[in-house]
Parts: C-alpha cells; sequence; structure tokens
C-alpha cells in the first residue's frame, strides 16, 4: 500500500476521526487506500471493544485490510441499506465559489468503480483526507476503468474531448494494471477541467467506459487530517 511519510500523521488523523462517527449496528462502506485503511483500523478496534457493524470493503484491498481488523463483512446484495461510507480522495476542489465545491478524483488505486457504487449508495459518504489533496481545480489525471476490449477506442473518444490518455501499467508485471473487476485503466490528463460535472457526464456516456474517478455531489462531509487535529467540512 502507497504512504507518504511527511502526510501519514494527518492520514492517521482523519481516517481515526472518520471511524469516530460509525454507529453500533452501521452497515459501512469501507473505502480504499491508505487513508481509509486508518479508518479501518480504526474501526476495528472500536469493534473489538464491542462495537456492532458489518463492513462493505470496495477493493481486494480494503477487505483484506477488514479482514485483518476483525470486521464483520457483508455485500450490497445482503443488505437494505448503507449507512456510511468512508473513503479516500486523489484530489478534493476546495473552493466556495466554485461550482464544483467538494467534488473528488479518485482511482489512484484503480478502485474507483466499487468505491463509487458503495459511496453512492450510503446515506452518507465521508471522505479522509491530508492538506496536499486540497485543490482550488483539479490539475491531476482521471482515472476512467475500461472495458478490455474497448481501451483503444475509449482512448480516441478521449482525444476527441481533448483529452490525453495513458494506459495504466502495472508496476510489478509486464502490462497494464488490470483492476479487481477484470478490466483496463486509462489515466486521462484534461487541461483544464472546466467543468468536472460535464466531463463526467461526458466520460460515463462513452461505450466501453465502466466507471470514472470523477465523483461530483456526492461527499457529504470531508475530514481534512491537520498537523496538531482535524478540519470537518460539511457540504
Ligand atoms: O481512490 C482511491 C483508490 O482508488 C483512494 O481513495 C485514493 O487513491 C486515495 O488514496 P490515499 O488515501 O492512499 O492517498
Amino acid at each position: 500500500m502507497k504512504t507518504d511519510g511527511g502526510t501519514a500523521a494527518a492520514k492517521r488523523r482523519a481516517g481515526e476521526r472518520a471511524a469516530t462517527a460509525v454507529e453500533d449496528d452501521f452497515v459501512v462502506g469501507l473505502g480504499t487506500g491508505s487513508t481509509a485503511a486508518y479508518a479501518i483500523d480504526a474501526i476495528g478496534a472500536a469493534v473489538a471493544d464491542g462495537l456492532d457493524v458489518r463492513g462493505i470493503p470496495t477493493s481486494f484491498q480494503s477487505r483484506q485490510r477488514a479482514l485483518e481488523a476483525g470486521i464483520a463483512l457483508t455485500s450490497l446484495d445482503a443488505v437494505d441499506r448503507v449507512d456510511l461510507a468512508i473513503d479516500g480522495a486523489d484530489q478534493v476542489v476546495d473552493d466556495p465559489g466554485a461550482d464544483a465545491h467538494g467534488a473528488l478524483i479518485k482511482g489512484g488505486g484503480g478502485a474507483h468503480a466499487r468505491e463509487k457504487l458503495v459511496d453512492a449508495t450510503a446515506e452518507r459518504f465521508v471522505v479522509v483526507v491530508d492538506p496536499s489533496k486540497l485543490t482550488a481545480r483539479f490539475d491531476r489525471s482521471v482515472p476512467v476503468e475500461v472495458l478490455p476490449d474497448a481501451y483503444t477506442v475509449v482512448a480516441d473518444r478521449v482525444r476527441d474531448l481533448e483529452g490525453e490518455p495513458t494506459l495504466r501499467s502495472a508496476k510489478h508485471k509486464d502490462g497494464p494494471v488490470v483492476t479487481d473487476n477484470g478490466n483496463l485503466v486509462l489515466d486521462c490528463e484534461f487541461d483544464p477541467i472546466d467543468d468536472p460535472g460535464h466531463l463526467a457526464a461526458t466520460l460515463s456516456g462513452i461505450p466501453g467506459v465502466v466507471e470514472h474517478g470523477l465523483f461530483v455531489d456526492l461527499a457529504d462531509t470531508i475530514y481534512v487530517g491537520l498537523e496538531d487535529g482535524v478540519d470537518v467540512r460539511e457540504y
């Protein structure tokens, strides 16, 4: 799992604080990444102290982490509600004057398809980040999960939108990253992203796209871990 030494303490603070929002009998969406992992560990510690919850993991990684933490697991098709989801983000628009205030880019770990499904289903979606994730406007690539057969076709459509797609390659394997769902990821640079909501809808409409990492109008609360505490922002 990737960790940034300098921001680990801030990530831990955000994750642990978000875990305090979990109540007895909750069904909780368990996000992916190093910050969400701190929340999973903290939920596991509360379970050891008697908290009764069921978790829905958003990836192989978060499933493993939850099993290690002793959290009982379930799935979307076995529940009638998800009370809360806690997840990380790669970027958060932090500009109260902007339409996209609170929008996210996710998918740095390639888990954004299941993350969006679980996070959007939850009654409340809490995002946990360190301050390096906050930005006035998006300036990093948008991960787009595609069916394997579709990657060249989707790449062409992204170029039509004046984006620059790069097939994500694996670090410890020859060839591309294959997601938990058996698909490929195109990391798409758009410079600039003037209207994240419009781009999100356009990407969703391309045949062969499984899911993209723009999360617009989904986050309810953002916990920003700081040097000495946690800043809580409601959206
Ligand atoms: O979207 C994600 C995985 O697909 C992660 O939540 C995102 O990459 C943030 O990770 P981290 O908390 O390790 O910085």
